[in-house]
């Protein structure tokens, strides 16, 4: 399975996330500027965390510009699987491919924790790994990661079970405690906890890697490879 990393102008979890998905996963990956314009030959991509234009105006309001935008959305329009971590959730709500906004955090603090977790959908081809362990931990560090969404928005997540992770502790002021949602047809996840941060026994944690295995085996089943 072959992945593309975007790499924006101010990106910071991508090299993170190239070692979870090569090192540790055994994926191929390619890190791929801001500027490309196309992601022929890739099986996902994934928009990294960070801190893209340097989060001005709003984070991820400048990134959804980006040249490489125009393929993601296409990408994910042709079903393919499409994960934004933190910075990469901020720039898919932006860009209008996941629904809601995220604004800053109620205490207006940046925050760097552990944080828990509930998977409450573990039947999307992200987190099926996750069927038999609910319960999570998994690195937080975000200053704007304050999900928000009108009730109506709400409503419709929750009626075709979009709503993936659950912080246990809403530690910044997300509606409804979200951390994570998928798209209606269930191939754009995005999500503010950092599973790439927690992929190695090293790094405090491994809760993070039902994630990729998820992905890797629901695309090793769909293509027989
Ligand atoms: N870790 C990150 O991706 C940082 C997210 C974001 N730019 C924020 O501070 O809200």
């Amino acid at each position: 399975m072959k992945f593309a990393v975007i790499v924006f102008p101010g990106s910071n979890c991508d090299a993170d996330m190239a070692n979870a998905l090569r090192d540790v996963c055994h994926c191929a990956v390619e890190l791929v500027p801001a500027t490309a314009t196309t992601l022929t030959g890739y099986d996902a991509v994934v928009l990294p965390g960070g801190f893209s234009y340097g989060d001005y105006l709003r984070s991820g309001a400048i990134a959804r510009f980006a040249p490489v935008m125009a393929a993601v959305q296409a990408f994910a329009t042709a079903g393919k699987p499409v994960v934004g971590i933190c910075n990469g959730f901020q720039i898919l709500t932006e860009a209008g491919l996941l629904p809601g906004a995220l604004r800053a955090n109620r205490s207006s603090q940046f925050i760097c924790q552990a944080s828990r977790l509930h998977v409450c959908n573990p039947h999307t081809q992200f987190t099926t790994a996750y069927a038999k362990q609910p319960d999570i931990q998994l690195p937080i560090a975000h200053g704007e990661g304050n999900y928000y969404c009108d009730a109506a928005t709400l409503a419709d997540l929750r009626e075709h079970q979009q709503i993936v992770f659950e912080y246990v502790d809403n530690p910044n002021g997300s509606v409804a405690n979200i951390a994570g949602i998928v798209n209606r047809q269930g191939n754009v996840l995005g999500m503010m906890p950092h599973p790439e941060r927690a992929v190695e026994q090293l790094l405090g944690s491994i809760d993070g890697l039902g994630l990729f295995t998820s992905l890797i085996e629901n695309h090793r089943e769909e293509t027989h490879v």
